[in-house]
């Protein structure tokens, strides 16, 4: 298995006290959950996004790598809780406030209580694209096929 050092700076003084560092839930989980560090219930009516911080921040320091920030499955699914920017991307060089961008797209209100797990990180390798210019591509098997060009069934 691959594991990374990851140096993350306590912004929320709950962490270590009320709420235990994001931690790994099986042993072969592949994101950590994060938690609303809100100070009061936040009430997301239908539609509505809001940036609510993790109570951390990373430093991932790697280039190799980034993390993506992605909805809870259980919370998508079931409450329509995923988040407002699709997938958050998290820079290598990023130090700043993890935050997450929550999106109520249900038709109810949700209420999310500080300390709830809302979203989860996950740790990715990168490759960078270096460009190369070019007039023509050497034929592919799929060539310029695509949207369901392959068909359903
Ligand atoms: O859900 C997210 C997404 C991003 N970030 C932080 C880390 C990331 O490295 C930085 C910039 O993100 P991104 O490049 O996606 O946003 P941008 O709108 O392009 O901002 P910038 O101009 O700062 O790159 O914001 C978060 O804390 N949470
Ligand atoms: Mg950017």
């Amino acid at each position: 298995m691959n594991t990374h050092r990851l140096q993350v700076r306590v912004l929320d003084s709950r962490f270590g006290t009320e709420w235990p560092l994001p931690a790994y839930a099986t042993a072969h989980s592949a994101g950590l959950d994060l938690r609303a560090a809100l100070t009061e219930p936040l009430q997301l009516g239908p539609g509505e996004t809001a940036l609510v911080p993790s109570g951390l921040a990373i430093h991932i320091a790697d280039p190799g790598l980034c993390a993506v920030i992605l909805p809870r499955s259980g919370l998508g699914h079931r409450h329509g809780i995923v988040l407002g920017n699709g997938t958050g991307l998290i820079d290598a060089d990023y130090q700043g406030p993890l935050m997450i961008s929550l999106w109520n797209r249900s038709d109810s209100r949700f209420a999310i209580m500080p300390g709830d797990r809302v979203a989860q990180l996950v740790l990715l390798p990168v490759v960078r694209a270096v460009l190369q210019v070019v007039d023509t591509f050497e034929t592919s098997a799929r060539g310029e096929g695509g949207f369901g060009h392959t068909g359903v069934r």
